[in-house]
């Protein structure tokens, strides 16, 4: 049977390559930064105009109306977040805007393909270290063109972990995201880690530098292309409850093997979030 993806696969990763490149050279330049949900929810010209280059780029070799895409800076100027069976893009055109503002060496260009709600692949580029993680489903996980594994490392106390505090400043957040990481320290792990992008993060688990991220409140763009590279890699993406993960829900935990993510599944302090998907309150 002909293989219906592998020519969209391989222009992702052209298309992630040529958008990390306009990222490094916006860089160079004078940044003028915008704020979103809160005043350290950061975006960028780069990042509305790299999702452009990106869609416009996607639309181009498959525009014939049958694909949907779900891009961050869509979704934030307004377009619905739905994941329905058609052929969709989820893009995160920057992951890592903060990062990028300050010149914190981890920004990652991060694409996702999803058919009938089933991720097909993922590509995550991050462009500062120029590296090329990608995976489809069923056909293993690479960085550039060497093969990623996860780690074999089953004793939670020779880990580390990687989590994030995201962009809610909220004293009923923030408390439970710093409980949950003292308690996680104290387990002992060997380190707790942070990149400042979900997409680098989940490719630090999937090439065997971290046993687990975990984190809520990001969205399905930071991860969708990070699910399916960790997946490929020999690792498991679950809820932060222990359940199915849901790609729409905001939660997600992901590790080299069950030991280590019930292990530190235990430790979380959950709180609630929006899901993607919501319905979006009418003005
Ligand atoms: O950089 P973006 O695309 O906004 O995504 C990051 C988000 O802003 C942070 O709050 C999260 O902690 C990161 O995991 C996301 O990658
Ligand atoms: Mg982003």
């Amino acid at each position: 049977m002909a293989d219906p993806w592998q020519s969209a696969y391989d222009f992702a990763v052209q298309v992630a390559r040529a958008a990390g490149a306009v990222i490094r050279k916006a860089g160079e330049d004078e940044i003028k930064v915008q704020t979103k949900s809160c005043a350290v929810d950061l975006v960028t010209q780069t990042d509305e105009r790299v999702e452009k280059i990106i869609i416009g780029s996607l639309k181009e070799q498959f525009g014939d109306g049958s694909h949907c895409f779900i891009g961050e800076e869509s979704v934030s100027n307004g377009q619905p977040c739905n994941l329905t069976d058609k052929p969709t893009w989820i893009i995160d055109p920057v992951d890592g805007t903060t990062n990028f503002v300050h010149g914190f060496p981890f920004v990652a260009v991060s694409i996702a393909f999803a058919v009938n709600k089933e991720l097909e692949f993922g590509v995550v580029y991050s462009c500062l270290e120029d590296k090329m993680y990608k995976a489809r489903k069923g056909m293993g996980a690479f960085c550039d063109d060497e093969q990623i594994q996860v780690s074999d490392v089953k004793d939670i106390n020779k880990s580390i972990i990687i989590s994030e505090h995201g962009t809610d400043r909220s004293i009923e957040k923030v408390t439970k995201i710093f409980s949950t990481m003292q308690k996680i320290l104290r387990i002992p792990v060997h380190g707790l880690r942070g990149s400042g992008t979900a997409a680098t993060n989940m490719c630090l688990v999937a090439s065997g530098a971290s046993e687990a991220f975990f984190e809520i409140g990001i969205h399905c763009w930071d991860i969708a292309a990070g699910v399916v590279i960790v997946r490929e890699a020999g690792g498991i993406i679950l809820d932060v409850d222990g359940g199915p993960f849901d790609l729409m829900s905001r939660r997600m935990m992901s590790a080299n093997n069950d030991i280590i993510a019930k292990r530190i599944i235990k430790e979380i302090e959950i709180f609630e979030v929006l899901r993607d998907d919501a319905p979006v309150p009418s003005k």
